[in-house]
C-alpha cells in the first residue's frame, strides 16, 4: 500500500453553533478522480475549503502527502482551487491569467509565458494567449480557469461545483475533457457536485455526503450496484425502496417479509432483523413473466418516454409505502391505471444498512 496523498483525519467543523462537518475521515489516492457529492448544505464545500486551506477545521487534521497542513495557508500548500464562478482577472490577458499563480511564486516572464503556453494547450486553448476573458464563450472560460490552477502543478486539484455555470449539453460535453485532461495530468482532483450523473460520469472515487458525514464511498459503480445506505441508494440513483423483516434464515438464504409479499434472498441476519431493501428501476419487471421476487401489485400514475426507455411510476396497492419506479423498454404499452405484477430477480434485491 502507498501512502495516500489525503488523508482527512476526524475533521469536524462548525460554524457558530451549527455542526456542517461531523467527524469525517476520508483518504484520497495519488492520480485519483475523487468527487464529493451530496445536497446541497451537506458539507461538502465547507470541506473543499477544508482542504483548501481557506477555512481551519474545528477539530481534526488534515495531512497532505505524509505533512500536516491543517493550518498552512492556501498560497503555501500543494493545492490550487477552481471556483464555480472562474475567478479570472477581466483586465488582464488569458495568459496573464493562466500565469498569475507562477508571478506570485517569482517565476520570470519567459518561463510563465511559456508554461502558460503549455497549459493552454493542454486544456485545448492554444491560440487564446492573447484574448480577453470576456471574448470567450462560458466553457472556454472555464478551461482557462483550469489551465490556471493546472500550470502551478498542484499535488491536489479542487473543483467547486466546476461545471454549475454551464448549460446541461456544455456540461456534458466539459464533463467527459475534464476526465481526459485528469488522466493526461495525473494530478488528483477533488471536485464537489450535486449532480449523480457527473458524479458517476467522472469519479474513480465517489463519496457521498449527506448532513455533515460520509454515507458511502467506492467506485461509482459499487455504489450504484450497492449502496450502503438508504440515502445513497436514493441520492446516487433511483430505487424503489420497501421494509421487511427477516422470518428465517438457512444455508445463506433469507426469508423477507414485507407487506408486498415474502421472498429469498442471499443474506445471513438473523431471523426478527428488520431490513430496508431497494431495487433499481432497471431490474424491475412490469407484468405477469417476471422473476423470482414477486413484490405483488401495483396501479401504474405515470409513465413518462425518455426516448430510449420509458420511466414508470406506480403505487403498490399492498403496501401505501411501496413506490414502484421501473425503467421499461421505449416500445412496451404500459398506460396509466394500468394494474401490474411487479417482480425482479433475488440478486438484484439490495440490502441496505442504515
Ligand atoms: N461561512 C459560513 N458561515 C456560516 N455557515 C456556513 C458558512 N459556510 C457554510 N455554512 C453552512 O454550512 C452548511 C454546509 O454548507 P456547505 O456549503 O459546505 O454545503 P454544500 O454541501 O457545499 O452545499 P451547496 O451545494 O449548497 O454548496 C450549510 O448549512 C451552510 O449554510
Amino acid at each position: 500500500m502507498t501512502a495516500p496523498l489525503v488523508d482527512i483525519r476526524t475533521v469536524t467543523h462548525r460554524f457558530g453553533q451549527q455542526t456542517v462537518l461531523k467527524n469525517v475521515s476520508l483518504k484520497i489516492e495519488p492520480g485519483s478522480y475523487t468527487i464529493l457529492l451530496g445536497p446541497s448544505g451537506s458539507g461538502k464545500t465547507t470541506l473543499l475549503s477544508i482542504l483548501g486551506g481557506f477555512v481551519s477545521p474545528s477539530e481534526g487534521k488534515v495531512l497532505i502527502r505524509g505533512e500536516d497542513c491543517t493550518t498552512v495557508p492556501p498560497a503555501k500548500r500543494p493545492t490550487t482551487t477552481v471556483f464555480q464562478d472562474y475567478a479570472l482577472f477581466p483586465h488582464m490577458s488569458v495568459g496573464g491569467n493562466v500565469g498569475f499563480g507562477l508571478r506570485m511564486q517569482g517565476v520570470d516572464a519567459a518561463t510563465r509565458a511559456a508554461r502558460a503556453r503549455e497549459a493552454l494547450a493542454l486544456v485545448g486553448l492554444a491560440d487564446a494567449f492573447d484574448k480577453k476573458p470576456h471574448q470567450l464563450s462560458g466553457g472556454q472560460r472555464q478551461r482557462v480557469a483550469l489551465a490556471r490552477a493546472l500550470v502551478v502543478e498542484p499535488a491536489v486539484l479542487l473543483l467547486d461545483e466546476p461545471l454549475g455555470a454551464l448549460d446541461l449539453k456544455l456540461r456534458r460535453q466539459m464533463q467527459d475533457e475534464l476526465k481526459a485532461i485528469q488522466k493526461r495530468v495525473g494530478t488528483a482532483f477533488i471536485h464537489v457536485t450535486h449532480d449523480q450523473e457527473e458524479a458517476m460520469a467522472l469519479a474513480d472515487h465517489c463519496v457521498v455526503m449527506n448532513d455533515g458525514r460520509i454515507e458511502d464511498e467506492g467506485p461509482p459503480e459499487r455504489v450504484y450496484a450497492r449502496p450502503a445506505t438508504r440515502f445513497s441508494a436514493t441520492f446516487m440513483g433511483e430505487s424503489t425502496l420497501m421494509s421487511g423483516t427477516v422470518t428465517a434464515v438457512k444455508d445463506g438464504t433469507i426469508t423477507v417479509a414485507a407487506q408486498a409479499g415474502s421472498f429469498s434472498l442471499p443474506g445471513t441476519l438473523p431471523t426478527g432483523t428488520a431490513v430496508a431493501l431497494a431495487v433499481r428501476p432497471e431490474h424491475l419487471v412490469l407484468g405477469p413473466d417476471g422473476g423470482a421476487v414477486r413484490l405483488g401489485t401495483a396501479k401504474v400514475s405515470d409513465v413518462v418516454f425518455q426516448g430510449s426507455f420509458k420511466r414508470v411510476l406506480a403505487a403498490s396497492e399492498q403496501d401505501p409505502a411501496l413506490h414502484v419506479i421501473a425503467r421499461i423498454p421505449a416500445a412496451a404499452t404500459v398506460q396509466p391505471g394500468d394494474i401490474v405484477a411487479v417482480s425482479c430477480e433475488a440478486g438484484d434485491v439490495i440490502l441496505l444498512t442504515g
